[in-house]
């Protein structure tokens, strides 16, 4: 990146940006403005590693997936701490080269939901590149969100198969629909108003929605997901490609814990994060027949009481 700049490619813009890049060793300086986007269960130790670094007035944007934003303001402070929700897709594909492959929802706010200089400030960069990033005053609800679409994600990992091809296959609706009724039960325990987007619909998944509603939001997330040139998750990507451990425990793992300390259970997200450890670890292929193990866990909570 140093020396030929940071290549941006793919349908959605295509260009070169000269940047200044650093390993965490050979940072120099204290900034104000910190954008962190490593995978979830990398959080402490990058926070650990930037926080000498951090002005005093300084602040942590969190552009992740999961609750990353509960990690760092323990480590730093709720007042250094910005919520940012992200969805649209990108690979790194080699060193300085990063697929752009669409354009999705991008939202930023603080934790309490003030509108404050800074925040405005963030979301006016942001939009320079996501022309339709919000400012939000219930980033919780977005960061909610997407970990209900997020966890339906890891169920399309778990096959060859891309994101769009598994919600559409219609057998296996009740895979996505039971994830995403665990997690949406979960954050309107913990007193969260989740948000939609991009096809993801949570009051599709709440208590009491219908199936219909909730099959069409799964339709809704096929249909997206068809028009994107990453065709397949970062979870899958760190299975099949770049073959490391997922953001499983931090990210989804953290849910059933937080559900369990709310009195909800969680089969199919439990069954979920043994069946993504069976493939980090290689005692299972990623496969239709593994998906089909989540379904048979799926199947029996969804099915109406006899
Ligand atoms: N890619 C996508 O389309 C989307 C990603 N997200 C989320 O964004 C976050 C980042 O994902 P993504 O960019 O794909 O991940 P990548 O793995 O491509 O990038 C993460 C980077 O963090 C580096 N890193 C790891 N630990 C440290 C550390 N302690 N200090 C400094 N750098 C470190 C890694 O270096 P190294 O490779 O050397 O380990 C890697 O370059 C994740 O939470 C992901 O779920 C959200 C929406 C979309
Ligand atoms: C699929 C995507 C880009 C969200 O749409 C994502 O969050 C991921 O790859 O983890």
């Amino acid at each position: 990146m140093n020396r030929d700049g940071l290549s941006i490619e793919g349908p959605v813009e295509a260009f070169v940006q000269p940047v200044r890049a650093a390993t965490p060793d050979a940072v120099e300086g204290r900034f104000t403005r910190v954008i962190l986007a490593v995978k979830a269960h990398h959080t402490l130790d990058a926070v650990r590693a930037l926080a000498p670094h951090l002005a005093d007035d300084g602040y942590v944007v969190s552009a992740q997936n999961g609750l990353n934003e509960l990690v760092i303001a323990e480590e730093i402070g709720d007042a250094r701490t910005i919520g940012c929700f992200v969805n649209f897709g990108a690979d790194w594909l080699a060193p300085g080269r990063i697929l752009f492959g669409n354009r999705a929802h991008v939202a930023v706010g603080e934790l309490d939901g003030r509108e404050t200089e800074r925040v405005r400030e963030i979301h006016r960069l942001l939009s320079i590149f996501e022309p339709k990033a919000v400012l939000t005053d219930n980033i919780w609800g977005y960061l909610w969100g997407k970990l209900g679409y997020g966890a339906m994600l890891f169920a399309t990992a778990l096959t060859p198969a891309s994101m769009s091809d598994n919600f559409a296959s219609a057998r296996h609706f009740p895979v996505f629909h039971a994830l995403g009724r665990e997690v949406m039960a979960t954050a309107r325990a913990r007193g969260v108003s989740p948000l939609g987007f991009n096809g993801f619909d949570p009051e599709a998944f709440a208590p009491g929605a219908s199936e219909e509603a909730a099959r069409a939001s799964v339709a809704a997330m096929a249909e997206f997901n068809r028009h994107t040139a990453k065709t397949h998750s970062g979870v899958w990507r760190d299975l099949a490609v770049r073959k490391r451990k997922t953001e499983v425990d931090a990210q989804i793992a953290v849910i059933a814990e937080l559900a369990h300390a709310a009195g909800i259970e969680t089969p199919a997200i439990a069954r979920l994060v043994d069946l993504v450890h069976d493939i980090e670890d290689g005692r299972r292929p990623q496969s239709f027949d593994t998906l089909d193990l989540l379904l048979d866990t799926c199947a029996s909570t969804t099915r109406p009481a006899a």
